[in-house]
């Protein structure tokens, strides 16, 4: 690896499920969703980012895309310079063999039940990996690592957990095991996809805690998916990360937490803003931050600015110009897909939209 190249990187990268409808499709149609659309992103050693945004915005196919779990239909994805998907189909030519890439690349779910299999002691579940990745580790040395991170995590005395089935554990539990199961494999990044969504309330803030107390030794790097602002915030303030907004397939703001929740550019993390209750503190303005309720049919995505048929701000520019990466200020790889982060563009002497006024959600 050359020394700038850094350990995660994502270029123009798209990714495209086609429906054809199955059997019933007598007429052979055919949409295409562009899940991820040309997302260029790179995630540095024991960095933090967290993916935010809308239900269907594509955040889990940007993930799973940047662990090596889905193909991209265009651009590439490399971990430490090496092209995933080269490796992945010349494993015997590549720098770095598929296999310790995958091992480097882990996930854990919004359902961590489904990673352990319901049949086994959790301990049995956590031994394979391990036996898999670290063919020399002895019986005992694997029992070892497991029981010292079992204790690290809160599960103590380890064997009053490890002797159970998984449906023997809390929500809780499961997902401190599943944490437990891909930090033994020492990761260099965890998708951690609404990890903690599932969880009360009351667990999730000790979570992310966690979470964020191992990255410290184990030096990992986190991409967070969440579809709360909040949570978005307490991770990227204690982690001192950065979080990347979504929209039907773009990531159309990314920074740090003063950029994003502090001083948004972008309408819709305004309106991702308004939508989180502690964190919109202006109480006199009531004004809906949005022209339409209704997302775009993403087979079909609107001309131009993509957000510009529900967006407040709209002006005939963004009807036929797709916003590029305009850098509001602050650090170079931060950004803003949105012409009103620029003063001088000529959005700003453009016509307002007319024809659709914005709707009143009541
Ligand atoms: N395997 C697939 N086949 C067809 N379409 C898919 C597939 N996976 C995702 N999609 C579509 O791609 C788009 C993005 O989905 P994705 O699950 O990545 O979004 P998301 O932001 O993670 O949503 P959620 O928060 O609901 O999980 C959606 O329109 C979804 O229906």
């Amino acid at each position: 690896m050359a020394p700038s190249e850094p350990m995660l990187s994502m270029d123009n990268v798209s990714v495209e499920f086609t429906d054809d409808g199955g059997l019933l499709n007598v007429f052979g149609d055919s949409e295409t969703v562009r899940a991820v659309n040309d997302v260029s992103l790179e995630l540095g050693e024991q960095e933090t980012l967290t993916l935010i945004g809308e239900s269907g915005c594509g955040k889990s196919t940007l993930g799973k895309t940047a662990i090596g779990a889905q193909k991209p239909t265009s651009g590439t994805v490399s971990y430490r310079g090496q092209d995933i998907w080269e490796a992945r189909n010349d494993s015997a030519n590549a720098e770095i063999p598929f296999d310790e890439i995958r091992h480097s690349l882990q996930i854990i779910h919004q359902d961590p039940g489904s990673a352990l299999n319901p049949n086994q002691r959790i301990l049995t579940s956590l031994m394979l990996p391990l036996k898999k990745w670290y063919p020399d580790l002895g019986r005992e040395e694997r029992e070892e690592r497991i029981h010292t991170l079992f204790e690290r995590v809160g599960m103590s005395p380890p064997s009053d957990y490890l002797n159970r089935y998984p449906h023997q554990l809390s929500g809780g539990e499961t997902q401190r095991a599943v944490l437990v199961r891909a930090l033994l494999l020492n990761p260099d990044l965890i998708l951690a996809d609404e990890a903690i969504s599932a969880l009360d309330v009351s667990l999730r803030v000790e979570m992310m805690d966690l979470m964020l107390e191992l990255q410290d030794l184990f030096q990992t790097s986190y991409l967070f998916i969440s579809h709360d602002l909040s949570n978005a915030r307490y991770i990227a303030e204690k982690s001192g990360g950065r979080i990347a907004v979504m929209y039907l397939g773009e990531i159309v703001e990314i920074g740090t937490v003063d950029e994003i929740v502090e001083n948004p550019q972008h309408p819709y993390t305004k309106a991702l803003q308004w939508a989180t209750a502690n964190l919109y503190e202006d109480e006199d303005d009531e004004e809906f931050p949005l022209r339409k309720i209704d997302v775009p049919d993403p087979t079909n995505l609107p001309s131009g600015c993509s957000f510009h048929p529900r967006c407040p701000n709209a002006r005939e520019v963004c009807k036929r110009q797709h916003p590029g990466r305009i850098h509001a200020g602050g650090d170079e790889e931060n950004y803003a897909r949105c012409f009103r982060a620029d003063e001088h563009h000529e959005y700003w002497n453009s016509p307002e939209i007319a024809d659709e006024p914005p709707v009143d959600p009541q």
